[in-house]
């Protein structure tokens, strides 16, 4: 399998370091605030590329942090007169609540920067000690002309760096390419003690610590949003070949923007929409759709339209394997003809399609194309006189290969007509008794399962999809 990699800048066979022991380190976000549609790029990007991996068979690691300590954390946390714990506390919360919805399953870590500060304080002194960082008044900053490789990863040699880089008022570097580790506390500022006096550390030194701590020294793949690789990713290979002597990430691999009218949505431009707002409107498998409807390199361009068109890609999907369902039960139960097996000779290759679209880079908009290759072979070749073995290996394939893009979170078997009898009736009561937020709750949890009903004047009437 191949994954492109930032560090070569071209695409790399891919192999774990530890047999087939997979480690992932994501940068997770800011917790100051409800995540965005771009944020949510990032974090549904590695939540495919963790399903897959261990669809291929690995064993997969998988860390993502939370950023709970840094200077937008300050300034939203005095703005709204909270401390900085509470206000990480209530968005940490908050980030799940969305990322549940998105399916997007829990890391096996979610470590905080403000839980690894003594981890953080012991990394520093290991810098300082090794000659690559030095302290003036309380900070504490890497010198980055000591480490060698400083640039390798976005490509950039310090000459160049230097003519990009700037001291910030306060910051009392003696190098405008080196940058903080620790800072010096200021008025006001949660701060914690340390060699250097109160402080706080900066926000690069914070995943290099929590990476080593949690994967170890090198990890297999390392990523996030591309506004990661300078300074961010930079620093953190800085910091932690510096420390460890070991190559820190084999495989870094950066997400692509997403845009809103052709530029990247951001907190900072104020063009953007929280995932929470989206959600009101669409179903996340929705949002997921569209994200996946790309591949992860791509700037992609959020849109209405776009969206309207996830959403009825992704209702035909939905149509199709309830359709499956529905032959499913309609077919005789009989051994497979010639006929049959050669069809469902073509669909295996159309399952090794969609592997080989994955294992070339996580091509998920080439697997979203198999998935329909196979409806549209199902739907050409298969009847209501068709084996029921057929149709039911149809559809636990494509409801396999759906599941590790994270689709198919609502599919439900068919109900039965007495079932569906009974929900209709139901809803006829809680009409009667003017409870019209149940009568839809039904009528809504029906649809999900591929039946719609239609109020006639002679009553209500019910249809599969
Ligand atoms: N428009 C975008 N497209 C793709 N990834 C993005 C976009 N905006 C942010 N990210 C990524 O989302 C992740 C979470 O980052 P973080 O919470 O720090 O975002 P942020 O800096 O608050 O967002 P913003 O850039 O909007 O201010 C990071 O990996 C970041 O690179
Ligand atoms: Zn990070």
């Amino acid at each position: 399998m191949k994954i492109y990699n930032t560090l070569t800048k071209r695409k790399e066979e891919f192999r774990p370091l530890n047999d087939n022991k997979v480690t992932i380190y994501a940068c997770g976000p800011t917790v100051y605030d409800f995540f965005h549609v771009g944020n949510a790029r990032v974090f549904i990007t590695f939540d495919v590329v963790r399903n897959y991996l261990k669809y291929r068979g690995y064993e997969v690691k998988f860390v993502q942090n939370f950023t709970d300590i840094d200077d937008k954390m300050i300034k939203r946390a005095n703005e709204e007169g909270v401390t900085v714990k509470e206000l990480g506390d209530r968005f940490i919360e908050e980030y799940f609540k969305d990322a549940d919805a998105l399916n997007i399953k829990r890391a096996d870590v979610h470590p905080r920067a403000t839980e690894h500060i003594q981890d953080i304080i012991e990394f520093i002194k290991v810098l300082i000690e090794k000659g690559y960082a030095y302290e003036v008044e309380g900070d504490v900053y890497f010198a980055a002309r000591k480490f060698p490789g400083y640039g390798k990863l976005s490509g950039q040699n310090l000459e160049e760096l230097e003519a990009g880089a700037r001291v910030e008022p306060g910051e009392k570097k003696k190098d405008p390419v080196d940058f903080a580790l620790w800072k010096a506390k200021k008025p006001g500022e949660p701060s914690w003690p340390s060699p250097w006096g109160e402080g706080r550390p900066g926000w690069h030194i914070e995943c290099s610590v929590m990476a080593v701590k949690h994967l170890g020294e090198t990890i297999d793949i390392h990523g996030g949003g591309p506004d990661l690789i300078f300074p961010h990713h930079e620093n953190e290979v800085a910091q932690s070949e510096a420390a460890t002597g070991k190559p820190f990430a084999r495989f870094f691999m950066h997400v692509g923007y997403l845009n809103i009218n052709n530029e990247k949505m951001s907190k900072s431009l104020g063009n953007f929409f929280t995932v929470r707002e989206i959600l009101k409107e669409y179903d996340p498998e929705v949002l997921r759709f569209f994200m996946l409807s790309s591949h992860y390199r791509s700037p992609i361009n959020f849109s209405r339209e776009l969206m309207e068109q996830s959403k009825s890609a992704l209702e035909r999907l939905y149509n199709a394997l309830y359709a499956m369902e529905h032959l499913q039960n309609a077919a005789p139960e009989r051994p497979l003809n010639g006929e049959e097996e050669e069809y469902l000779k073509k669909q295996l290759e159309n399952k090794n399609k969609l592997i080989d679209s994955m294992d070339d880079d996580f091509n998920t908009a080439g697997a979203i194309a198999v998935l329909f290759d196979m409806i549209r072979e199902f739907n050409v070749s298969l009847n209501e006189n068709s084996s029921r073995e057929a149709v039911r290996k149809t559809k636990e394939m494509v409801l396999e290969l759906g599941g590790v893009l994270g689709f198919f979170s609502k599919f439900q078997p068919l109900l039965l007509d007495e079932e569906i009898e009974r929900k209709i009736k139901e809803r006829e009561e809680a009409r009667k008794a003017k409870n019209y937020a149940l009568a839809d709750k039904i009528r809504d949890e029906l649809r999900a399962r591929g039946i719609i009903l239609e109020d006639t004047p002679a009553g209500v009437r019910w249809k599969r999809v």
